[in-house]
């Protein structure tokens, strides 16, 4: 296949995209409050929206972080609403991305054309506040689904069926995050061409190349001492506000590795992580670890590096503030660059794994005028990544020798 967009009806490559933004993300988890008191408490989420408040537990929470939302399902119950019964690889697992679209009918028409299973048919629920269209529609990349949802006329905080929260412990602080810039997907070896197939012709995604020249059927890959990698990204182009996905694949041969640890528990692949984007990672990460996020630190080595520090200095920082917080920091290429003046930069760090060790994380991401991603970061992400998870998986295996 050479072509990524190759559609068996060639006006789809042309369909510009019917998503106009990421409305929020699902996570099913069997102890939702656990995740609940996490990402209030060291992410600073506000509880705003829930489901099932009769006297009992909520089966459904919503949380926002400024156009950052997460909705906390309990995997117990069998009552949730937008989403569908679908069977989990994982007891906790990020399992939908939900957008917004103009066109629910229309756009259910042509998936269905498109031979796309639809889990939950066009459907509407109304309240006082007006009504809301949506369906789910199953992706082509393991339990990973997406509801679609047409909210133009609904007046009121999230969706019909969820009772708006008041939240008084607003601190009247900036917000730390303020995006999702990017959702990141482990696939199973060989896969990525089918997958960005299905985004481009079920969705109007289009491959976003890492490389100069990049071949949209090979992607990106990263390999080195430890390190095996094949990295494909896709977007809308014109809609920032769906973000990016970036399909993330392990090469042959490397050994265990945090894709393949991920693939242990989601066979057929699923949402490895979530870049949030920060106004100011600086401040964003010492407000969450200051909460308790534990974020992967880079070796001193890192930031030592000649090269490194002098990136560092010029982008008007020390390697001191960097280390502390474990942030990377890449120089763009002009080809990854918005703009053609100045210096672009971009900046990132990876929390813990949310749920458990070899499972789902957050990351920070600052762009200053920087559009894709440093390759030097990611090989320093990986090892970091794969460090912590060690060290994880360690303090697991001894905790368990112990008991
Ligand atoms: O840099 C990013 O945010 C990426 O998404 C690239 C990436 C993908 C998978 C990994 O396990 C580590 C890095």
């Amino acid at each position: 296949m050479k072509n990524p967009c190759a559609c068996s009806e060639p006006q789809s490559c042309a369909m510009s995209s019917p998503l106009t933004r990421l409305s929020h993300i699902t996570l099913q988890v069997s102890n939702p409050q656990k995740i609940i008191t996490d990402l209030v408490a060291k992410y600073r989420f506000r509880v705003f929206a829930a489901r099932g408040l009769d006297g009992v537990a909520p089966c459904q929470v919503a949380l926002r972080n400024e156009k950052v939302v997460f909705v906390v399902n309990d995997s117990s119950s069998s009552a949730l609403l937008y989403d569908a019964p679908d069977p989990l690889p994982s007891p906790n697992t990020a399992c939908n991305i939900s957008y917004e679209v103009e066109d629910v009918p229309g756009l259910c028409q042509q998936l269905v054309k498109n031979g796309c299973h639809l889990l939950v048919p066009p459907s509407q629920l109304h309240s006082d506040a007006g009504p809301v269209s949506y369906c789910v529609v199953k992706s082509i990349l393991g339990n990973v689904r997406h509801t679609l949802l047409d909210r133009s006329r609904y007046m009121a905080a999230f969706l019909p069926g969820f009772q708006p929260i008041e939240n008084k412990e607003n601190d009247g602080s900036p917000a730390s995050v303020t995006h999702i810039d990017h959702v990141t997907y482990a696939c199973p070896r060989g896969t990525t061409p089918r997958v960005m197939e299905w985004y481009s012709r079920c969705l109007g995604f289009k491959h976003f190349p890492l490389r100069e020249e990049e071949d949209p059927n090979q992607g990106v890959e990263i390999s080195g001492p430890q390190i095996g990698l094949r990295l494909t990204s896709v977007e809308c182009p014109g809609r920032a506000e769906v973000g990016k996905i970036v399909m993330a694949e392990s090469l042959p041969q490397r050994g265990q590795n945090q894709i393949d640890q991920f693939l242990l528990h989601h066979k057929e692949g699923g949402i490895q992580h979530v870049g949030l984007l920060t106004p100011d990672i600086f401040r964003a990460a010492r407000d969450l670890a200051n909460n308790g996020v534990l974020f992967a630190s880079q070796p001193t080595s890192y930031y030592n590096d000649p090269q490194k520090e002098a990136q560092i200095l010029r982008a008007g920082f020390t390697p001191q503030q960097l280390l502390h917080f474990g942030i990377l920091l890449d120089s763009c290429t002009k080809f990854q660059a918005q703009k053609d003046e100045g210096q672009k930069i971009l900046l990132q760090v990876f929390a813990e794994p949310l749920f458990s060790k070899d499972s789902f994380y957050l990351e920070l991401i600052e762009r200053r005028g920087a559009q894709g991603f440093g390759e030097g970061n990611i090989r320093a992400l990986w090892h970091s990544m794969q460090d912590m998870m060690d060290d994880l998986s360690q303090k697991v295996h001894e905790e368990a020798v112990t008991q």
